[in-house]
């Protein structure tokens, strides 16, 4: 596979500046697929085919005044990802149950290990969006059930969702990268019910799910619900992320359009993560 070639965006952020976590997500879903952060402030990276839509419409991200910071980007060539992974990536382990690590690092005690190479994928249980998924995968009953993890980034979710029972499970992400990257990874987890594949709701025909969850945002979500509706079960579950609580009216009522009943909550930070019942 050729080399990818990505273009740095660096930001001379405050280390302190409280909206630094926003920013990172914000710019996650604007096409940014990796980020480090130091003593210097944050560096974001993003794929050279990515550039020219961030350049032409993402950017206002950063007029906002919620980012009012100064910034500079600069095209560079990535030769060593990895080694910026193994400076940045620490394990991280949710409700004691569940550790999300890199092949490096040691062997953990809790219940789950998942091994987790994300390259340029997102989706190491880092940020809030993911967490709060692997606490619901946590609280409910997968065994047996049929899953869809839409936005697969890593396929972390569904690694988790094989580990904890279920038997078949479709794995889906638009990014090139992420599917190549969720295939390694669900090999490196020995999983055995995990497809995965490169698309969006588009790819989905006749099947129906138990489970669907989708970690992507807000906008995304909004359009694609009455796709997930449709391709649930009678009392399937549908868990979504990727939004903040001022956006829970907007998708609580494009599911309830959809039949779809809000059941729980959860609340991460600025950040928030809802089940329905089908
Ligand atoms: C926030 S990440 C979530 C990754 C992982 N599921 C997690 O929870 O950490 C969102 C993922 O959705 C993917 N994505 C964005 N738009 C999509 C779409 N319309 N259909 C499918 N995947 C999409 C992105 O490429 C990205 O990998």
């Amino acid at each position: 596979m050729a080399v990818p070639i990505y273009i740095g965006y660096e930001f001379k952020v405050n280390p302190l500046q409280p909206a630094t976590e926003i920013l990172i997500a914000e710019l996650g879903y604007a096409g940014f697929e990796s980020f480090v952060e130091n003593n210097e402030g944050l560096t974001a990276y993003i794929q050279k085919e990515d550039w020219n839509a961030f350049i032409l419409d993402g950017i206002n991200i950063l007029k906002s005044s919620e980012f009012a910071i100064t910034y500079s980007f600069n095209e560079i060539e990535q030769t060593n990802w990895n080694a910026e992974w193994e400076n940045n990536f620490k394990p991280i382990v949710v409700d004691d149950l569940v550790t999300v690590r890199a092949p490096f690092h040691d062997k953990p005690d809790t219940k789950y290990d998942l091994i987790i190479e994300p390259k340029m994928s997102f989706g190491t249980g880092h940020h809030e969006t993911t967490h709060m998924m692997i606490q619901h995968i946590l609280k409910n009953d997968f065994k047996g059930k049929s899953v869809l993890d839409m936005g697969c980034g890593t396929g972390v979710l569904a690694i988790l969702a094989e580990k904890v029972g279920a038997n078949s499970l479709d794995a889906i992400d638009i990014d090139n990268w992420c599917y190549i990257n969720s295939l390694e990874n669900v090999e490196r987890n020995k999983c055995k019910y995990i497809s995965v594949y490169e698309g969006d709701v588009s790819l989905l025909k006749d099947q129906k799910y138990d489970v669907t969850i989708a970690n992507i945002n807000r906008n995304i979500l909004l359009n694609d619900i009455p796709t997930y509706a449709k391709h649930l079960t009678k009392n399937g579950l549908l868990f979504l992320s990727g939004f903040y609580e001022k956006d829970i009216p907007l998708i609580e009522a494009k599911c309830e359009m959809n039949m779809l009943k809000l059941v729980e909550k959860i609340k991460r930070g600025d950040w928030v993560s809802l089940k329905f019942i089908n």
